[in-house]
């Protein structure tokens, strides 16, 4: 687990550790620049050699005052370099002015405007240091066109001079993934896209990544992504986010890796770690999961067969008494129940059902409303520790879009929403469509948990998790784990089945940690696998994951 900071709250840790007097901002500023000189060179070895050419370009801030560092840096070991600010010099906050006037004391500046940039000679490097952390609107069209690789026509193959961004390419908004455009001049004619795009082949950020590099459009501009520690401590912080449930204040990214090191094995058994006891496969849960009517048990059997291949003891799907034919037909290992349209679920499922889990394939109607309030009705038994868990998706979610309160208003605790953005929005309209451009997706996935009391998973590339509290996670297919292919039918049903699946078990971690873990093992699925994958392939992917994840 990685923390994912916020702009307050990175500026929060700044102030912190220059009051404790761990270093100034002068300080803070030379590792950030030190650190992007590194890893430039770490991510192109051949830059090492030789003098070559760098335009620098920055900004009115600090963002800008590291730029002028990076700057000077590369002088210092042979690079011609050619500054361009953005600002009035004299404007400039004390440090990033401080490290004006030591790169003055040998060189210039010009002007960040495309007759003086694109007037001189070709690059290697272009170093993008004008707006970080603290962009508080648009981008300017005129350095908007600058930073566009795309007008780089002046140029012999642009593509190639190596960009690189400081924080982030500028415009990029880290808390939430979003380029803030000036819809009057900003858009292309009909589309949702900017008219300009900077995108980097490699972003340099410090001590934590952000939101942004996550979200949206984040992992599409940032290139490849890298962390500079530039000495403002926090690990412990992090230790505690393994197998913990989430901090209200806190964002989190959901990956194996604590301070540097993989942490996959222990990451999985403290999700789904079954004891080395003697027991019985009572002992490790029982899924029960809704099918639809008949020719539309695909979507169940996918999510059953999930659960089933995460570890769940026992899991059984529950058709109406038409589709038990049809089912039976694909079923072995997942036992199969009929309920009757006026029987009670208790027939069916027994109080040792300790996860349900419904939506997929199971039609938009008045029975899937039904069925949904019975089950969030269900409290813990004589000999339950806890409430069974339930998992809404699809049709489970999509039968409430004509009054989501009446849903929300029997979600508990244990129960979690796994909406697509369609689905998202038929159940929080003012969360959704233009509302977005204003509100991360972090945010508008909070004040969803919120309003729902239980948890809510939006899916995605870029998938978020968040409890009513506003703990959130998000997990990211993205930098290295992107799996295009797994936008294929049916794998969001796979996903419900898992999370229902994970978190069965009385001895597994909480819903949330089930649902992390569930994301991110289905994108590992997806990647394991490759293209090509059908939904179908997803379950049966596991054992092998399993087993190299080391559980
Ligand atoms: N925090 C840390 O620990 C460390 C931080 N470090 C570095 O500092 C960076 C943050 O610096 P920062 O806070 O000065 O903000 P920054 O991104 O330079 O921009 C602010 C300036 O831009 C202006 N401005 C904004 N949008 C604009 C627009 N669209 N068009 C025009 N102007 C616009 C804005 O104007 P204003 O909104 O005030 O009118 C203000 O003048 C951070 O990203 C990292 O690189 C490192 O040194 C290591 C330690
Ligand atoms: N480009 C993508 N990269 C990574 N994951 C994706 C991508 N597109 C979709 N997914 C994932 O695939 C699943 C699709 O779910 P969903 O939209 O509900 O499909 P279905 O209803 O067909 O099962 C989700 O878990 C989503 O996060
Ligand atoms: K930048």
């Amino acid at each position: 687990m990685t923390e994912l900071l916020t702009a307050d709250q990175m500026r929060g840790f700044e102030k912190a550790a220059i009051a404790r007097g761990d270093a100034s901002g002068l300080d803070l500023m030379e590792r950030a620049g030190q650190g992007v000189v590194e890893a430039i060179l770490a991510q192109w070895p051949e830059l090492t050699k030789g003098g070559h050419r760098a335009l620098v370009f920055c900004g009115p801030g600090n963002n800008g005052g590291d730029g002028f560092v990076i700057a000077r840096l590369l002088r210092d070991v042979g690079w011609t370099v050619q500054v361009h600010l953005h600002s009035d010099p004299a404007a400039l906050p004390a440090d990033a002015k401080e490290n004006y006037d030591r790169w003055m004391q040998a060189g210039e500046v010009l002007p960040l405007v495309a007759e003086t940039v694109f007037a001189g000679a070709r690059p290697d490097l272009i170093v993008d240091a004008v707006f970080g952390i603290g962009l508080s609107r648009p981008v300017p069209v005129e350095i908007a066109q600058v930073l566009d690789v795309a007008g780089m026509k002046q140029w012999k193959s642009p593509y190639k001079i190596k960009r690189v961004a400081v924080d982030c390419p500028s415009g990029l908004d880290l808390d939430t993934g979003i380029i803030p455009t000036d819809r009057a001049a900003g858009r292309k004619a009909g589309s949702a896209w900017p008219a300009t795009l900077n995108t980097a082949n490699l972003t340099v950020t410090f001590h934590a990544p952000k939101p942004g590099h996550y979200l949206a459009l984040g992992p599409t501009l940032c290139g490849s992504l890298k962390v500079v520690d530039i000495g403002l401590g926090g690990a412990a912080r992090e230790s505690q986010m393994i197998g913990q449930s989430p901090d209200p204040q806190r964002i989190r990214l959901a990956e194996p890796f604590f301070a540097g090191r993989n942490v996959t094995g222990s990451w999985l058994r403290s999700v789904m770690g079954k004891p080395n006891l003697p027991g019985h496969k009572f002992n490790f849960g029982h899924v029960a999961v809704f099918a639809g009517g008949v020719g539309r048990g695909g979507a169940a059997r996918l999510a059953a067969r999930a659960a089933l291949r995460s570890g769940a003891g026992l899991v059984t799907v529950i058709c109406p008494p038409s589709a038990l034919i049809e089912n039976a037909c694909q079923l072995n290992a997942i036992m199969l129940r009929a309920l009757k349209k006026d029987q009670p679920l208790a027939e069916v499922a027994d109080h040792r059902v300790t996860s349900f889990c419904l939506g997929p394939g199971m039609g938009v109607s008045q029975r899937t409303r039904d069925l949904v309030q019975e089950v969030l009705a269900r409290r813990a038994g004589e000999y339950d520790l806890e409430d069974p868990v339930v998992v809404l998706d699809a049709d489970a979610l999509s039968s409430f879009a004509q009054d989501p309160q009446s849903l929300f208003a029997q979600t508990h605790a244990r129960t979690i929403l796994t909406p697509h953005e369609g689905e998202f929005e038929r159940l929080f309209p003012d969360l959704s469509g233009p509302a977005r451009s204003r509100l991360s997706k972090v945010d508008a996935v909070r004040q969803a948990a919120k309003r729902a009391g239980c948890l809510v998973l939006l899916k995605g590339a870029d998938t978020v998790i968040a409890d009513p509290q506003g703990g959130a996670t998000v997990h990211a297919a993205s930098y290295g784990r992107e799996v295009p292919w797994l936008a294929t039918a049916g794998a969001g049903d796979v996903l419900a089945g898992l999370i229902a699946g994970l978190a069965a078990s009385f001895g597994s971690g909480t819903l949330f940690c089930a649902a992390e873990l569930a994301a991110y093992l289905h994108v590992e699925a997806a990647r394991s696998f490759g293209p090509g994958l059908i939904a179908e392939d997803l379950p049966e992917e596991l054992p092998k994951l399993f087993r190299e994840l080391g559980l």
